[in-house]
C-alpha cells in the first residue's frame, strides 16, 4: 500500500474514445453513437462528473473527428478536454495522460474509463478513487464469472477449464496512482486488453473492488438494445 493521498488531491478521468467501434458497425464512431438520446461519450462524461469525486476529465477523441467531439461535449466547460486518440486503446490513454499531467501536474488520482461503459454508477467510480485515496496504487471494479469459462487452443479444443470461483471479469473505471501509470505506459512493451495489465507486468499489486452489471462495455448491436431497455426510463 501508499501512503493514503490526501483528500483534496486531483483526480483525473481520462476517457479512450478513440476507437472506431467495428463490433457496434455503426457508420460513426461508437463513442459519438446516441443512446438513451446522447452520445456514449456525453453520457460517459456526465457519469464520472456526477459521481463527485472528479476534478478533470480528458477524452482521446478519434484524430479525425476532434472538433465533432469539442463540440458534443461543450455543455462541460474546461473541466473537459480533448486530445487526438491513438492507434490503440493504450496509445489513447497514453496521450490523455500526457495531456493531463502536463496541464495539472499535481494530479495524483488518475482514472481510465472507457467511454463504452456509459452508465457505469457513480458508487463504482466512488468506490475506485476511495481505495486509490486509500493507499492502493491500482484499482480495477470487478464481478464474479456466472458462466463455466474453457480455454482453448487455437483449433478452438478445449485445453482447461479454469477454477470459476477465481476468475473475475473487469470493468471501468480503473484506478492508478499517477506515477505508477505512468511508468506501466512508458515500459509497455507488448498490446494489451487494459491498464491494470501493465501495472501487472511491473509486477505490482492489483486490488479489486465490486463492479456493477449496469457498467456493462456496449460493445455489438445486442449491446446497444440492452442499454435502451436498461436506461431509456432512467433520469441521465
Ligand atoms: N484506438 C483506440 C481504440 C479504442 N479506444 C477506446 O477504448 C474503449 C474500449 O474499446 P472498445 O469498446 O473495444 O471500442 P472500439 O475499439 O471502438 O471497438 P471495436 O474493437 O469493436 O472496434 C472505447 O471507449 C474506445 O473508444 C480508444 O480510445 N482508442
Ligand atoms: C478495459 C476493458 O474494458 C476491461 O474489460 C477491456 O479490456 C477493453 O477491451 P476492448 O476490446 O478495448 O473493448
Amino acid at each position: 500500500m501508499n501512503t493514503p493521498v490526501a483528500a483534496d488531491a486531483r483526480v483525473v478521468a481520462l476517457v479512450p474514445a478513440a476507437g472506431r467501434g467495428v463490433r457496434l458497425g455503426a457508420p460513426i464512431p461508437k463513442a459519438l453513437v446516441p443512446v438513451c438520446g446522447a452520445p456514449l461519450l456525453v453520457h460517459a462524461v456526465r457519469g464520472l462528473l456526477a459521481a463527485g469525486c472528479v476534478d478533470q476529465v480528458v477524452v482521446a477523441a478519434p484524430p479525425d473527428m476532434v472538433d465533432v467531439v469539442v463540440d458534443a461535449l461543450s455543455e462541460f466547460g474546461p473541466t473537459v478536454r480533448v486530445v487526438p486518440g491513438g492507434e490503440e486503446r493504450s496509445d489513447s490513454v497514453r496521450l490523455a495522460l500526457d495531456e493531463a499531467v502536463a496541464v495539472h501536474p499535481d494530479t495524483r488520482v488518475v482514472l481510465v474509463h472507457d467511454a463504452a461503459r456509459c452508465f457505469t454508477p457513480p458508487e463504482v467510480i466512488r468506490g475506485v478513487v476511495d481505495a486509490v485515496r486509500a493507499g492502493a496504487p491500482a484499482v480495477i471494479p470487478v464481478l464474479p464469472v456466472a458462466d463455466t469459462v474453457k480455454q482453448v487452443d487455437s483449433e478452438g479444443r478445449v485445453v482447461a477449464t479454469p477454477d470459476r470461483s477465481r476468475l473475475r471479469v473487469v470493468q471501468t473505471p480503473q484506478g492508478f496512482d499517477v506515477d505508477l501509470l505512468r511508468r506501466a505506459h512508458d515500459q509497455q512493451d507488448a498490446p494489451v486488453t487494459d491498464d491494470a495489465g501493465l501495472v501487472e507486468r511491473l509486477g505490482e499489486p492489483v486490488a479489486t473492488v465490486a463492479g456493477h452489471p449496469h457498467a456493462l462495455k456496449i460493445t455489438t448491436p445486442f449491446d446497444l438494445v440492452v442499454a435502451e431497455a436498461l436506461f431509456s426510463g432512467a433520469e441521465l
